[in-house]
């Protein structure tokens, strides 16, 4: 029912709307009333970082030109001497090891020290003690032993020196003619020119206050017999050593002695110019050459209100002329997404024309048309939008001169969608992208690079500015946090510790205040005062070129499961079914011939065991972590394992491959892992008759001694492979760095050999199967002269090359063979001990047979 309404105000009614219309009307049509979206801010002119005084003039600079006579009587590697698992300074430490790609291992003092030497090499070129006291005060042997492996070796010990409750002011090192100042004030702080060590760190600038100003430094009495490699003026004002170099007159041992922990950055600084002295430069920052390239992302994105207007544009060309004066041949690169062009109110998009006027300034690379999550869209969608895109960049001239493209929060880079790999192929035949996804967000010191369907992926850096980040008066923890992390920071560490710096930025950054340009210009000021770096800029494709040949091992990608990880796990295709992955959570790693498919046989029969299917054109093995077939992926793998409580894979050949541990610890962290270790010498003597066995070209006339004689280039290829494998202590060492102890269980391979049902049932246990009955299950056979499955009242044996039958090993070659594995075998049983493994019954023996 209509309501009443009087016929008087029916009419004023009709007045009052008509009055509404003619004004929206009037307003609309003749007022061209400006389009904005706000108020917006000018930018900011702060003030860059402002460098103190050089103690000696303007213009110093020093690098010693030397290069290291390196000997190399150790791998390259550090042995890293912790206080404990937890302690906060010894993840300092790690974090920039890790960054400077560093291979280190990680001990904390226990009654037993790490084994030091597992061949004619010793195992680590450095030494670094998180707490000097506790290498002052180790039992007298593990010192003796410590000090022993760095004369013989000629390995430096570096140690920071923490302050401590002392009652005296001052304390001397018994056996070392140096005296310690203990809770000390540290002001002026420089690296004296007179140091061979500072590469990185440039001498003679000077720090007048740090940013600890409590008595938290170690300071050393500066006398002729050690060299001051940082110094600093205490709380009177007398000039002492900050870190201080013992040549080792004395004792035969190097040491480098540092008076604070991590947290001051100018401490890193010398930690890491003193690891590269103590390596020979095999660890630590090795070139002084810093690639700087700066993304702009988001170009024509953001949202109205927050875009680029005229004058930014002008200011962006200002400050790309201003970083060139620092970064040689420095270019912006605009990251685009077309769709979006003339999207912000009046001024941006004047904006927007300015920056299609002035396009030829800049380098430009695409973005993805309409800031498309390359996840969620198939191979045909993605490549309708990134032609929309190219044809954006041809009408409007942007000079897209390289083979680059980044996806928008990199999306489909890392977890991998293959649609935007081939995408990116047919439309850009893109050779170069980056993420900071790989392997991991965080830490930043850990990100690496990869190479996947021919794409190179370079680690991208993050500045502490994103498309929220545009106010210095609003940024996130004040401006001072933006302030810490340039000066000493993470953005400052990240140049110094990355030789090619790849920096994601936004459109935004460089709109109102203006953050990007300061933050830039500010980094390079600091970075330029404090160190000897050379900042450079050479397109991304080269870089990439660079990148991958400082680092080939990156090559390869390190698959990881992103479904154990929620921040991968959402940016997966919604196509990507979590639930039905499955994954092995057994592996048998080998090594080879130690009866490794007897176990896996005999493991399968357990009714909760499955394993993978057969693989077109792998023999036996998968070989996933060790062969080819890792780069199909970890879905392909995936695909081969059916459900059930134990999944096994079975493949001999990933115990002495260097990269299939580190593989299988990314993907399954927690797999157990088995491990044969069967008498190494016959275990050689297997291996080399299996060749024989199956007619190789490459052992074809070779008898094992010419084999060990080395009398070929073919005998000598044989001879590593042959031997490699029978170096238990040293991959058991790889595995036992990535797994934890009690992930692995070491099977005696004779025991094994002789009494398969007991070691199955003790297996079986561990795996925490329910019992199953071995003991009718396995049986010897005579013909077979090993023991085979007995199913259903009969044996079912290996096939005939397995338990094959060639002449006795002769005593001259088991006893040449017991030298070869002489050293290793020491080294293995002290590490089965050091881990509470039994030892197995054919070591000790050949321990006695072998001295
Ligand atoms: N039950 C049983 N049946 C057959 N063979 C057995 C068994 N138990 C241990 N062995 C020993 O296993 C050796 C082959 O080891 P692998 O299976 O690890 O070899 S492979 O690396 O996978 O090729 C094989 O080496 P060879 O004797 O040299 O052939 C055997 O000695």
């Amino acid at each position: 029912m209509i309501p009443y309404i009087p016929a008087r105000t029916l009419k004023a009614l009709k007045i009052a709307v008509a009055f509404v219309c003619i004004y929206i009307f009037f307003f609309t049509s003749f007022l061209h009333w400006p389009d904005s979206a706000g108020p917006r801010l000018a930018p900011r002119r702060i003030s860059s970082y402002s460098c103190p005084s050089l103690s000696r003039g303007d213009t110093y600079s020093h690098i010693h030109s030397f290069s290291f006579n390196d000997t190399s009587l150790t791998e390259s590697r550090i042995l890293l001497l912790l206080e404990n698992v937890y302690s906060r300074h010894g993840r300092l430490i790690t974090q920039m090891l890790n960054a400077t790609k560093c291979s280190y291992k990680i001990e904390t003092f226990s009654k037993d020290l790490p084994l030091l030497t597992a061949s004619s090499l010793g195992r680590y070129s450095a030494i670094v003690i998180e707490n000097f006291n506790r290498y002052v005060n180790l039992p007298k042997s593990n010192r003796r032993l410590l000090d022993k492996y760095s004369q013989e070796y000629k390995v430096p010990i570096i140690s920071f020196v923490p302050g401590r409750a002392e009652y005296f002011a001052s304390s001397k090192v018994r056996g070392m003619n140096l005296t310690i100042w203990h809770n000390q004030k540290a002001n002026n702080i420089r690296f004296p020119s007179s140091s061979m060590i500072p590469f990185v760190a440039r001498p003679e600038v000077v720090l007048p206050n740090p940013l600890s100003d409590g008595k938290e430094w170690t300071l050393f009495d500066e006398s002729p017999s050690f060299e001051s490699v940082m110094v600093a003026e205490d709380a009177q004002g007398k000039r002492r050593a900050a870190i201080v170099r013992d040549r080792g007159v004395t004792d035969g041992v190097e040491k480098i002695l540092i008076g604070h922990n991590l947290t001051e950055w100018i401490v890193g600084l010398g930690f890491l110019d003193s690891l590269r002295w103590s390596t020979k430069g095999r660890c630590g920052i090795a070139t002084l050459d810093r690639f700087i390239q700066i993304d702009m992302d988001d170009v024509f994105v953001g949202a109205r209100g927050t875009r680029m207007v005229a004058n930014d544009v002008v200011d962006l060309i200002q400050s790309q002329d201003s970083l060139r004066s620092r970064i040689l041949n420095f270019s912006y690169l605009l990251g685009y997404s077309g769709a979006y062009f003339l999207h912000g109110d009046n001024e941006e998009d004047e904006g927007d024309r300015m920056l299609i006027k002035k396009a030829s300034n800049f380098y430009w690379f695409p973005h993805m048309w309409k800031h498309n999550h390359a996840q969620d869209h198939n191979e045909s969608f993605l490549e309708s939008t990134m032609i929309l895109n190219k044809q954006f960049a041809l009408d409007n001239n942007l000079n897209v001169p390289f083979d680059y493209a980044i996806s928008p929060q990199h999306a489909g880079v890392y977890p991998v969608h293959l649609p935007l790999y081939e995408a990116w192929e047919k439309v850009w035949k893109v050779k170069t992208t980056s993420t900071e996804e790989y392997p991991h967000l965080r830490p930043w010191s850990n990100r690496k690079g990869f190479i996947h369907r021919g794409i190179k992926v370079l680690p991208r850096q993050t500045c502490g500015l994103y498309t929220h980040t545009q106010f210095f008066h609003l940024y996130p923890g004040g401006v001072n946090k933006l302030i810490s992390l340039i000066e000493g920071g993470d953005l400052f560490w990240t140049v110094v510790l990355n030789p090619i710096s790849i920096f994601m930025t936004h459109q935004q950054n460089f709109a109102h205040d203006q953050l990007g340009p300061y933050t830039f210009d500010s980094l390079l000021s600091f970075l330029q005062c404090w160190t000897q770096l050379q900042f450079k800029w050479e397109d991304p494709i080269s870089l990439a070129d660079r990148y991958f040949s400082l680092f080939p091992s990156e090559k390869s990608p390190l698959w990881s499961n992103p479904c154990s990880d929620d921040r991968h796990r959402s940016i997966l295709s919604p196509k990507f079914n979590c639930t039905n992955l499955t994954l092995p959570n057994v592996l048998i790693v080998g090594p080879q011939k130690t009866g490794t498919t007897a176990l896996e046989s005999f493991l399968e029969m357990h009714p909760g065991v499955g394993k993978n299917g057969m693989v077109e054109g792998s023999f036996e093995e998968v070989q996933f972590f060790s062969g080819e077939n890792y780069a199909k992926g970890f879905e392909w793998y995936a695909g081969l394992f059916p459900n059930a409580s134990v999944v096994m894979e079975k493949s001999a050949t990933y115990f002495d491959s260097v990269v299939a541990a580190e593989r299988a610890a990314t993907l399954i962290p927690h797999a157990r892992i088995i491990v044969i270790l069967h008498d190494p010498i016959q275990r050689a003597y297997s291996w080399y008759n299996h060749l024989v066995a199956r007619n190789e070209t490459i052992v074809a006339g070779l008898s094992m001694d010419d084999v060990l004689d080395g009398v070929s280039a073919s005998a000598k290829k044989i001879r590593s492979r042959c031997i490699s494998g029978g170096r238990y202590a040293h991959h058991l060492d790889r595995w036992l760095q990535l797994f934890p102890s009690t992930q692995l269980y070491l099977i005696d391979g004779g025991a094994f050999k002789d009494h398969p049902s007991q070691v199955m049932s003790d297996l079986t246990e561990w795996l925490e199967l329910p019992y199953f009955d071995y003991e009718s299950s396995i049986k010897f056979s005579r013909k077979k002269g090993f023991y085979c499955k007995f199913i259903s009242g009969r044996s079912s044996c290996l096939g005939s090359s397995k338990g094959r039958i060639y002449p006795t090993l002769s005593p001259s070659l088991s006893s040449r063979l017991c030298s070869v594995f002489r050293n290793d075998n020491i080294a293995l049983e002290a590490m089965l001990r050091k881990h509470r493994f039994p030892i197995p019954s054919w070591l000790p023996p050949l321990l006695d047979r072998c001295q």
